[in-house]
């Protein structure tokens, strides 16, 4: 069985968040399942691009609208990924040294017109497409109704939602840049009076799978206008809990961090990597660290962290080390913060791998008070590396943390996002940390959790022969 995933991001190539980290590990983990899984992504103007050479395969040009957009496909000349890479290079429109702007939708479309335009000339076509959130969205649309893409009519596609409060809006104006299709059906492309490339997929895909069962529920009460279509179409959808890729998140191998560990060599592993960190940010090393690694959106809870940092910093009985980037003013306000809690509060605003390995190594506890968490990877990053999350119960945190007041609980969790709720978890945190010989079992149990892709990615392939 021949798999194609088609994603705007595939750790290591190109990483904005969790789509990344997903689309880079499941194909290896299907690989080694007996089918074949292979990656379609958009050529970035990115380090990796700069750092690797690639050979063109496949030149055309696609059509936009009135216009005529060169593109090619480029695979990596050596040091190849653990899966099949093919790069669909659009010079002007895709590569930039961002992956999202403000509007995408020519570059998007563009990547998914030249990605099916490419594969029309394969002489075997895949088995399954699997589509990863709005940026190829219209895939399944234009597999069902495009009429260049009849050959592709009979392919069974998945789409997965990985985040749903983004959907890829964009004006009816610009229909004419989606290759023809019967115009009777337009309809399918509208949610709300404009093109909707998310509700278009879930409309369209034989199959759309949400990062974990508990948001699949929780979408047909809340999904950004989306409801009644999920409750809808809910025949078609299920959940499946993410993995993570255990040769890249191993503390006993991670070559980001300050000293590797295992369970056995713990305390003294994350030890080293705790005062790397307390050095280079001015910590407390006596004191526990709370951490936060992520983007600064509403859903993450971050317009609540200067509040909730400050009631919790004000006890001066702990440290707080943030990274992340998103809302300026949040941004903002984190970065003055520093200066009122000098030796016990420090941010890095911006994006960095190495540091994000070395947090989740060395911090002693991980905050994810998410108001939407489709699974989140960050929770099962910091099970691993022996630091426990402090969640809020919902969604894919709601599915892998379950509270120390529970039997064979190892994690702290809390019902709402308030400053109230959130200063009463890190509080709970403190006390835990203060019992240290609880605090060691905790962690001990934790990173026996396994929480690797290999159960995850059968289920993918059970659904894709249950449609093949
Ligand atoms: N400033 C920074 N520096 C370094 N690394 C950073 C960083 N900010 C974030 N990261 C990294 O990006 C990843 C974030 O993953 P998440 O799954 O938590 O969130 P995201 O919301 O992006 O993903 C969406 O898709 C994933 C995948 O399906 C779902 O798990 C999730 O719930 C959904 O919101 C982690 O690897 C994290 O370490």
């Amino acid at each position: 069985m021949t798999i194609i995933h088609i994603s705007a991001e595939c750790y290591p190539v190109a990483k904005v968040g969790g789509l990344a980290d997903v689309v880079g590990a499941l194909p290896k983990y299907q690989n080694s399942s007996n089918v074949s899984s292979q990656v379609i992504m958009p050529f970035y103007d990115n380090k990796f691009t700069k750092e690797n050479v690639f050979t063109t395969i496949y030149s055309n040009h696609i059509t936009l609208g009135n216009n005529h957009v060169d593109f090619n496909v480029l695979t990596l000349k050596e040091k190849p990924l653990d899966f099949d890479v093919f790069f669909i290079d659009v010079p002007e429109l895709l590569f930039k040294e961002y992956v999202y702007s403000f509007d995408d939708t020519e570059r998007f479309l563009a990547f998914q017109i030249a990605a099916l335009d490419w594969m029309l000339t394969w002489e075997k076509y895949p088995d399954i497409i699997h589509c990863h959130d709005h940026h190829t969205g219209l895939i399944p649309f234009m597999l069902q109704e495009s009429y260049k893409y009849e050959a592709f009519r009979k392919i069974p596609n998945v789409l997965t939602i990985h985040n749903a409060q983004y959907q890829g809006w964009f004006s009816h104006i610009k229909v004419g840049l989606i290759p023809a299709f019967n115009f009777n059906h337009v309809g399918i492309l509208d949610w709300g009076g404009v093109i909707n490339p998310l509700a278009a997929a879930i409309k369209c895909a034989w199959r759309v799978t949400t990062v974990s069962p508990s948001y699949m529920e929780e979408l047909k009460l809340a999904a950004n206008g989306l409801e009644s279509l999920l409750s809808a179409e809910s025949a078609k959808c299920s959940g499946i809990l993410n993995g993570i890729d255990t040769d890249v998140w191993n503390p006993e191998t991670d070559h980001y961090i300050v000293k590797n560990y295992t369970i056995q060599t713990v305390a003294e592993g994350a030890e080293a990597n705790k005062q790397y960190l307390c050095n280079l940010f001015n910590l407390d090393f006596e004191k526990p660290l709370f951490a936060f690694i992520g983007r600064l959106v509403e859903e993450k809870g971050s317009d609540l962290f200067p509040d909730t940092f400050k009631v919790a910093l004000e006890k001066n009985n702990l440290n707080i080390l943030l990274l992340g980037s998103g809302n300026n003013f949040v941004e903002e306000q984190l970065e003055s913060l520093k200066k009122d809690y000098i030796g016990t509060y420090n941010a890095f605003i911006g994006y960095d791998e190495k540091l994000s390995h070395i947090i989740y190594a060395g911090a002693d506890f991980l905050l994810m008070p998410s108001r939407v968490e489709p699974c989140g990877l960050n929770q099962m990053y910091a099970l691993r590396y022996g630091t426990i999350p402090i969640v809020r119960s919902i969604g894919g945190l709601k599915d892998t943390v379950t509270d120390i007041s529970k039997e064979n609980g190892f994690g702290i969790c809390h019902d709402n996002v308030s400053v109230l709720e959130i200063t009463n978890a890190i509080d709970r945190g403190v006390d835990l940390y203060q019992k240290q010989s609880e605090y060691k079992n905790i962690q001990h149990r934790i990173m026996e959790i396994d929480h690797s892709w290999h159960v995850s990615a059968q289920e993918y392939i059970n659904l894709y022969k249950s449609i093949n």
